[in-house]
């Protein structure tokens, strides 16, 4: 399951507060969601939320509000004047008038009660936890591990990642899985918009722009802009425009004919003069010298179309740790790297890749990010950033973008960004994914027969009735249930569904060629291969036998050739029950076998085998329930 880092969460929820969806709203989407599983899962009557004083304890607050019909108690981690947001203080005040039982955790023999409850929620933190755990919040959560008692834990387990932690049996996490949840994870929407995730907003400007108060010189980046020749403006834009990002040092290292010039720009700029009128081998010297000092190197930005220059960059390339390629390096025979800026004639130019229209196109763009291993950003109406895992949009360009230095200055900002990434992934590593499981650690609980906590239970217990024995009986009317094999889909809700998956028939060059020359004996291999691609996401169902069969309503295949391997891309859309993503792995699958299919004289060796041609990386891309 594709996992989402606290910082990421973070960012997505500011983006929501950009578009006027406000905090509030999540919360209280969060805290339904959570006393819907709440309800699911309650093995008794009672119910302790034992919340804390951030936006975890709020959801907690309102999941207690939407819990009315059982005995709740809610034990506040401290004083209720020191809650620490505006929406916990405003659902902890509208509890207060409704009545509810409301505790304020003073000292740890506070917490005593709490092994007398049937169902713990534990909110006492989420993503904002920081450093290791204090004081009463430590002791909250050596009381929930030692009640005995099922645990649900909100959004995260409070206090993974640190020295402490709640063992929940479940996490009701909001939106997307968060990093190193152990045990059953139960994801819940709460209305975060796709946009919000897909478009960069200001949450995500905050994650490449915070600097440390303790940070010294160079340590919020050192770019090194290699460019001019024939022009002087554009790496002084870029320069520039490193500076404002938030760079600490900036050096340019340009043609001593426009050096003075570009100097004049700045006080703060660094000017290395180059050798002659153009970047050229001679200049290799100068420039590995200073790739040691720099964090990231900003290529390309009026360099001019000298073959010298390219050959330097050539050799250039290969050398930078962390590169950005833009404009003049971004011409064929110079490697790509790193980060690459091209509009999208540019991006032709380096791929041979006529992007289609629509969908299709991002998942081109993702598929050479990832071949090729590097991220793309892709220049037009809305800018496209893919590392080929992930792929996000821009939207807030405007037409008078299009006059010259923009680019400039869009490569300028990405190499600041690149070149402070360490700092900033340093700073943050506390709260990632591989430190979040703290050594030492009680492990999670299984479910066991002699473990009754969460055991899967008979219907709700909203009644107050015992049940038999006093235990729980082993039946979960809330898991899917299946019958025969096939998930059972009848009550789940109709919505637009979405799938793209993709796979590579890795080949000999000379067939690639083949094919892009339409040279192949049995025929068009890409129009064979799209119809058995479309053919096959139609009939999955007979194909893969729990499939349930649902109405496809479009299917796309596109096609990437690169020098020796194909990637074939399929798109399924539907509107139903259930997910398309074995149809778009079916589709994936049948193109390329398409393609073996159609090139099998060409790669078969003298005995009849195939010692190179292999159909690798099939997989998932994306899928999602509603188009954005
Ligand atoms: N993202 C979203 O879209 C949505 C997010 N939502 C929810 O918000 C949660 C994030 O909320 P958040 O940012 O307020 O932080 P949170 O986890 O409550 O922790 C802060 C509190 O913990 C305290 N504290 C921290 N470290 C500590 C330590 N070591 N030892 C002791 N105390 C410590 C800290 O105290 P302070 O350091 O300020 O003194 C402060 O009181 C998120 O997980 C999700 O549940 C939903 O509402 C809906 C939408
Ligand atoms: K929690």
């Amino acid at each position: 399951m594709r996992t989402i880092s606290p910082e990421l969460m973070r960012a997505i929820d500011a983006n929501c507060t950009y578009f006027g969806l406000l905090p509030l709203q999540l919360m209280e989407n969060a805290g339904a969601a959570l006393a819907r599983e709440a309800k699911r899962r309650a093995p008794g009557r009672r119910i302790a939320v034992v919340a804390g004083k951030g936006n975890n304890g709020g959801d907690g607050l309102v999941a207690a509000r939407h819990l009315a019909e059982f005995d709740v108690t809610v034990f506040l981690i401290g004083r209720s004047k020191d809650i620490a947001t505006e929406e916990a203080r405003r659902n902890w005040a509208i509890l207060e008038r409704l009545g509810f039982d409301l505790r304020e955790v003073r000292d740890s023999t506070d917490l005593e009660p709490l092994s007398r409850y049937d169902l713990i929620l534990d909110a006492i933190f989420g993503t904002g936890v920081k450093g290791s755990v204090r004081g009463l919040e430590a002791a909250a959560i050596d009381a929930i591990n030692a009640s005995g008692k099922p645990v649900i834990s909100v959004d995260v387990p409070s206090g993974i990642g640190t020295d402490r932690s709640v063992n929940s049996d479940v996490t009701v996490t909001f939106h997307s899985p968060k990093e190193g949840i152990p045990g059953e994870v139960v994801v819940a929407e709460i209305g975060i918009p796709p946009r919000a995730e897909f478009y960069a907003g200001p949450g995500d400007l905050a994650l490449v722009t915070g600097r440390a108060a303790d940070s010294h010189k160079g340590q919020n980046g050192r770019v090194l802009v290699i460019g001019g020749g024939p022009y002087s403006g554009a790496p002084a834009l870029s320069a520039m425009a490193a500076l404002r990002a938030g760079a600490d040092l900036v050096t340019v290292a340009a043609p001593e004919s426009v050096s003075t010039t570009i100097a004049g720009y700045s006080p703060n700029l660094i000017v290395r003069s180059l050798s002659d009128d153009h970047l050229s081998p001679e200049d290799l010297g100068l420039i590995r010298g200073l790739l040691p000092s720099h964090d990231v190197v900003v290529a390309g930005m009026g360099l001019g179309r000298h073959p010298e220059t390219r050959e330097a960059l050539a050799k250039i390339v290969p050398e930078c740790e962390r590169v950005v390629l833009d404009a003049d390096a971004l011409l064929p025979g110079i490697p790509l790297k790193g980060i690459i800026t091209p509009h999208e004639s540019e991006f032709r130019r380096v791929s041979s890749i006529k992007l289609p229209p629509g969908r299709v196109q991002r998942e081109t763009l993702m598929a050479f990010a990832r071949d090729m291993k590097i991220t793309v950003l892709l220049k037009g109406k809305v800018d496209l950033i893919t590392d080929g895992e992930t792929i996000r949009g821009n939207d807030t360009g405007n037409p008078g973008m299009t006059v010259g230095g923009t680019g400039d200055v869009l490569a300028g900002i990405a190499g600041a960004f690149y070149g402070r990434l360490r700092q900033l992934r340093r700073r943050r590593s506390g709260l990632r994914g591989e430190g979040l499981l703290p050594p030492g650690n009680r492990p999670h609980r299984e479910y066991t027969p002699g473990h009754d906590a969460m055991k899967p239970k008979r219907p709700l217990m909203n009644d107050g009735v015992e049940q038999e024995g006093g235990g729980p009986v082993r039946e979960d009317p809330y898991h899917e249930t299946s019958r025969g094999g096939m998930v059972e889909i009848t009550d789940k809700p109709q919505v637009a569904r979405w799938a793209v998956a993709s796979g590579v028939i890795r080949l000999k060059g000379s067939t690639v060629e083949s094919i892009r020359k339409g040279a192949v004996k049995k025929g068009d291999v890409l129009a064979v291969a799209r119809v058995g691609a479309i053919q096959a996401v139609k009939e999955t169902p007979r194909q893969i036998p729990m499939c349930h069969p649902i109405p496809i309503t479009g299917v796309d295949v596109e096609f990437v050739l690169l020098t020796d391997r194909i990637r074939a891309t399929v798109s399924v859309t539907s509107f139903g029950r259930t997910g398309v993503e074995m149809e778009a792995l079916a589709g994936a699958a049948a193109a390329l076998l398409n393609v073996w299919d159609m090139v099998k004289y060409l790669e078969k060796d003298g005995t009849g085998n195939y010692p190179s041609t292999c159909i690798e990386d099939i997989r998932v891309v994306e899928k999602r329930k509603e188009y954005v």
